[in-house]
């Protein structure tokens, strides 16, 4: 069967989204490996972020709010390996985990929802997200915009749109196209809206000394992928930025061994910007992570206060 000569167990978080990813990596992990379909086991693990649905996030304040069930599932050996939207994964990691691979990278962009842009929203709109990186960008473009706490998985917010809570929302479109949604929404450029760090992109950790289990991960990697997100996460790293400060940041790969990254800092009212690309060679986290205390260099001191919290 595996090189586990017992079902690999898969765990995972049980949102549509989450489970739709899960879906993914055990179909790359059979193909990869000649598997049958039984030998791969799925274990659904609620976590903190799930269980909490009435507060915006940043709100909760708590870390590791869609990670900390899953790496206890991952010390316990309730689960071999843990699947996970990299953009919901903290930077600063347990020594005893590892993101071992990572899937090719979907459309890295955020979709509008309810309107064809920003600018065609009627005057002081709603807008509904609880990102403050969407709101901040929203605001930049639309001052006299209203946002309105959206919390919830993919469809729970869909329907608060549908039943006129909001003008629109902002979604990333990779979620919506691993539940289906393909035709839904407008793509923002990211020009207009820097996606976040990580977007896009699904991650699988183990534990570091299960080296039977990193192998047969390492084999699934999407190398691009992952060394574009890590520079992306080595910038949040230099800001001491967590999911909770308005931050956007994008690699992508520009010549064989260097990625283009940009990133973006903002304060709430997105009146704010520091902005900054560069071309960085591929690993060079030590470079991405002095872009990031770069961007702090240049804001004022309200918006560092921002990312100090
Ligand atoms: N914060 C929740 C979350 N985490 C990952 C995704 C979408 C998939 C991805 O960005 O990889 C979403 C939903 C959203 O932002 O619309």
């Amino acid at each position: 069967m595996t090189a586990l000569s017992r079902p690999l167990r898969l765990g995972t978080r049980g949102s549509p989204l989450a489970l739709a990813q899960a879906h993914m990596t055990a179909q790359a992990l059979r193909a990869r490996h000649g598997w049958p379909l039984e030998a791969i086991e799925t274990v659904i693990v609620q976590t903190s972020g799930d269980r909490i649905q009435d507060r915006a996030l940043a709100e909760i304040g708590g870390k590791a709010l869609w990670t900390k069930e899953l790496d206890r599932a991952l010390a316990s050996g309730e689960i071999d390996i843990a699947v996970h939207s990299m953009k919901d994964v903290e930077t600063l990691r347990p020594e005893t985990i590892r993101i071992a691979a990572m899937l090719p990278r979907a459309d890295v962009r955020d979709r509008l929802v309810g309107a064809e842009s920003l600018a065609a929203l009627p005057p002081e709109p709603l807008v509904g997200t609880s990102s403050p990186r969407r709101a901040a960008m929203v605001r930049r473009q639309r001052p006299d915009a209203t946002i309105t706490v959206f919390r919830g998985n993919v469809a729970t917010r869909l329907a608060k749109l549908e039943a006129g809570e909001v003008h629109a929302t902002l979604l990333a479109a990779a979620g919506l196209d691993r539940l289906g949604q393909e035709n839904i929404g407008t793509a923002m450029p990211v020009d207009m809206m820097l996606p976040a760090p990580s977007q896009g992109a699904v991650g699988i950790e183990t534990l570091a000394a299960n080296q039977t289990v990193l192998s047969l991960l390492q084999a699934i990697n999407d190398a691009d992928t992952f060394d574009c997100v890590t520079l992306e996460r080595a910038v949040l790293k230099g800001l001491g930025g967590t999911c909770h400060s308005p931050i956007g940041a994008l690699g992508v790969l520009a010549h064989d061994d260097t990625v283009r990254l940009r990133a973006e800092i903002l304060s709430s009212d997105g009146r704010e910007c520091v902005a900054d690309e560069r071309l960085i060679a591929r690993g060079d986290t030590c470079a991405a992570e002095a872009m990031g205390r770069a961007l702090l260099d240049r804001a004022s001191p309200a918006l560092r206060a921002l990312f100090e919290a």
